[in-house]
């Protein structure tokens, strides 16, 4: 397994994060149990905030808080002094119950209630990133009624996807997000944005996709994105202030995955702007990014416990941990691969190939398939590398399963920051109707 961060085989042979002995996690916290470096969290964000101040452009990094979203996790993005992009009245709350600023948080997504969007115009959010016409209505009417005029960018589709380690010009682009570029939506959303009375157009927005390995797409959205402004500015005299390229920074998974340094891809990021707008007479904008893989996933470890294996001799070996898709559906949802280790006996040889099942009632709950471990037994502690990002963020209840809790490790310390769920709280939204207890009473 890759060791990220301050990730590192201690003198017991033990995996150890962020000074800390993954078995005294375990010993203290329990598993499943989500780990995360917070070096490691700082290290990234950090990354950025550099990388940008080296262009000498305005910037603004937005952690995606999708990736994974917890009032300590919207604390440290306050703390390193960046943004935040949120896409719910949850991950809103979340950042608001953590004390974030909220001029510093942008609100995303393609369906926004009424509600959702009243909440963050109460909040005075710093930016609303509009999808589509019916929320541009909307947006202006609430802001409106409100009394208050609020800052919008216009997410475009500019016809480039990243499709992992390709990029493919599309011409209209067949996606649920945004407006799109090739058939004149965009440029309408800018007409009617640029005549409302309550909305501020600081400018659009574009994102071609996840887990990317190379600049390649970002340098063709950039390109696409500052033709656009051009044309705007030309034909209906409204200048972009500020360009926003998204997230999708790819990050290492397996030790075969080569994602470039974060220094090189916002390199690409500001290089492309200042040649497509420095060569068109145009003011240079501000570029905004919003990573979310890339700033949480590769400080995220799993620690399970090794509870029963069932050997078909000839075929395969299942180890089953005391987790699975619940806490980790990525690869049920999108075959994605991951590593993994036995985190208490981390220098043993390497003796046999076995396959890690979740404890799911569902074939499909397999977290691993043919990895290599020393000779497994039950209570080992099975340590899977990189699952920062989206895992305890789309994780679920399935077969009322309990969330595992999550804990930050940093110089030998290590602080729970978000609860193991309790029974209480799998049962604690359900209501048994009156007339069933009486049903059950009188039996
Ligand atoms: C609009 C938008 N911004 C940012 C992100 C974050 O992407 P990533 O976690 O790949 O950096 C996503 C998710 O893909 C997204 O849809
Ligand atoms: N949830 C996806 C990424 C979606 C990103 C959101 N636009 C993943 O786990 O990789």
């Amino acid at each position: 397994m890759y060791l990220h961060g301050t990730s590192k085989i201690n003198d017991q042979g033990h995996l150890e994060i962020g000074g800390v002995d993954a078995t005294k996690l375990v010993a203290e916290y329990g598993t499943p149990l989500y780990v995360f470096d917070e070096a490691l969290v700082r290290g990234r964000c950090r990354e950025f905030v550099e990388a940008f101040k080296a262009s000498g452009l305005k910037f603004q990094v937005a952690y995606a808080s999708k990736a994974f979203c917890v009032m300590a996790m919207c604390r440290i993005v306050d703390e390193e002094g960046m943004s935040l992009d949120v896409v719910s009245d949850g991950e809103l709350y979340t950042a608001l119950q953590a004390g974030f600023p909220a001029d510093r948080i942008h609100f995303h997504g393609n369906n926004k209630t009424i509600s959702e969007l009243e909440m963050a115009i109460d909040a005075k959010i710093g930016c609303f990133v509009v999808d589509n016409f019916i929320e541009l209505q909307m947006l202006n009417a609430i802001a409106g009624e409100k009394r208050q005029k609020v800052k919008i960018l216009l997410r475009i589709t500019p016809g480039v996807e990243a499709h992992t380690h390709e990029y493919i010009s599309t011409g209209q682009t067949d996606s649920k997000f945004g407006f799109d570029m090739g058939n004149g939506s965009a440029f309408r959303a800018v007409q009617e944005a640029s005549q409302l009375s309550n909305v501020e157009l600081l400018g659009v927005h574009s994102h071609i996709g996840s887990q990317i390995f190379e600049v390649e797409g970002f340098r063709m959205a950039a390109e696409k994105v500052a033709g656009f402004a051009v044309q705007v500015r030309k034909e209906i005299g409204v200048t972009f202030k500020v360009i926003n390229l998204g997230g999708g920074f790819g990050i290492r998974y397996v030790s075969e995955d080569s994602p470039l340094p974060v220094a090189v891809y916002v390199k690409a990021i500001t290089d492309a702007i200042k040649d497509n707008f420095g060569s068109n007479d145009f003011p240079m904008p501000e570029i905004w990014v919003e990573p979310g893989r890339s700033i949480v996933g590769d400080a995220g470890t799993t620690l399970y416990t090794v509870g029963t294996t069932k050997d078909i001799p000839g075929v395969r070996k299942y180890v089953a941990v005391d987790g699975g898709m619940t806490d980790n559906p990525r690869p049920a949802l999108y075959e994605a691969v991951y590593e993994a280790m036995l985190a208490n006996r981390a220098t043993e040889q390497q003796t046999e190939v076995v396959s890690i099942a979740g404890k799911c009632c569902e074939s499909g709950d397999m977290l691993i398939w043919d990895l290599n471990l020393p000779k497994v037994s039950s209570g080992d502690v099975l340590a899977v590398s990189c699952t920062g990002a989206y895992n305890y963020a789309m994780a679920s209840n399935y077969n009322r399963i309990r969330r595992p809790g999550v804990v930050f490790v940093k110089d030998g310390q290590s602080d729970l920051v978000v609860k193991r769920e309790t029974f209480d709280n799998i049962v604690g939204n359900d209501i048994i109707p009156a007339r069933m207890k009486q049903m059950s009473e009188t039996v």
